[in-house]
């Protein structure tokens, strides 16, 4: 592959209100934008990192840095990975070559990935941690979603009460938690009871990442997804006999290469396949939305937070995202 020119931008994403989770509340997201060009054709990649990795913008720079001879010397995406870990530089890269290989074939991704043409996908919208009148206004005011996603804290009682006011607002709406590690492994039970009692659909990483073990042989009635426990392919094996679906995120993971390898082994093992995302704009969204073409949850909601978003952009409509050829990956992108 003839050399590459890499280009490094970083980027404060700016969200609407301050969005919170178990243990964190945030305003705001950094991001490293990566372009990687050919002279005719450039390629583009957009990562968040994995903040409770220490894979935050300063880490994901020095990494592309340290590897910029390396990525400009124009590696196949499988070199890739032995150039860089699993986390958001890599991420951003990888996102970039699957682009740049897109525009010199004038073949859009998906079909390089050898998917099928993509469709519109049902998403989950998040709602942040707050009071469960606040919580149930917020899913009144998720008028057009169809499936909501709601955080909790490991306060149970507080926790059961936030989900009892959300079903009340929306008895027509799917409904999933996500404990972002909040809960103790002797919470469980009562929480997979009260949820199953209020028609919850899945709930995500209840206890901490490398409580695993904890989950071993656990039967739960409501699917346990695994996020932060699972970050990349070397992950998947182990999530078996502990977690029914992995979340996987091109944060995480790397990129769409892997991810696409994580959901081929996930499937293999008889695992359900999600894709989330760690806040992002379209550009970030983009390649999570043609892994989502083989997934059975999508959780891709990054942009609706932002005060704004970048253009062109996903659209969101009854309930679904749709990420058009102009977003990413898509029409054969010349150098401007
Ligand atoms: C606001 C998110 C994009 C909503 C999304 N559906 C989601 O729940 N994603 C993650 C949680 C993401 O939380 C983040 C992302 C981030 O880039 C930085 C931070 C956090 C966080 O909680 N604290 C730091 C600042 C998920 O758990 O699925
Ligand atoms: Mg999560």
């Amino acid at each position: 592959m003839p050399a590459l020119s890499l280009d490094i931008r970083t980027e404060t994403l700016r969200l609407a209100a301050p969005f919170r989770i178990s243990g964190y509340v945030f305003e705001t997201s950094d991001v490293v934008v990566v372009t990687l060009s050919d002279g005719e054709h450039r390629g583009r990649g957009e990562a968040s990192g994995v903040y409770y990795t220490g894979d935050d913008v300063p880490a994901m720079v020095a990494a592309l840095e340290a590897a910029r001879p390396a990525i400009e010397a124009g590696p196949g995406r499988q070199e890739l990975r032995g150039l860089l870990p699993p986390g958001g530089a890599r991420n951003a890269v990888d996102c970039a070559l699957w682009e740049l290989e897109a525009a010199r074939a004038g073949l859009p991704v998906w079909q390089l990935a050898g998917l099928q043409s993509p469709r519109p996908l049902r998403t989950t919208f998040t709602l942040g941690a707050g009071s469960p009148a606040t919580m149930a206004e917020g899913a009144r005011r998720y008028a057009e979603a169809r499936s909501i996603k709601i955080k909790l804290t490991g306060e149970l009682d507080l926790d059961i009460e936030r989900v009892r006011a959300i079903r009340a607002a929306r008895p027509d709406a799917w409904l999933g938690v996500d404990g972002n590690q909040g809960f103790a492994i002797g919470q469980l039970d009562a929480l997979v009871a009260a949820m199953q009692a209020l028609g919850v659909s899945l709930i995500e990483q209840p206890i901490a990442r490398g409580r695993e073990a904890d989950l071993q042989g656990y039967r739960s009635p409501i699917p346990i997804a695994g996020d932060e426990s699972i970050l990349s392919l070397a992950d998947v094996a182990g999530a078996v006999g502990r977690f029914d679906v992995i979340n996987i995120k091109l944060d995480k993971c790397g990129g769409l290469t892997e991810g696409l390898m994580m959901a081929e082994e996930a499937r293999r093992l008889g695992l359900g396949v999600m894709v989330g995302n760690m806040v992002g704009t379209s550009l970030a969204m983009a390649p999570a939305f043609v892994l989502g073409q083989l997934c059975d949850l999508v959780d891709l909601d990054g942009p609706t937070f932002l005060t704004r978003d970048c253009s062109p952009a996903v659209d969101y409509r009854d309930g679904d995202i749709w990420a058009g050829p102009e977003v990413w990956g898509g029409a054969p992108a010349k150098v401007a």
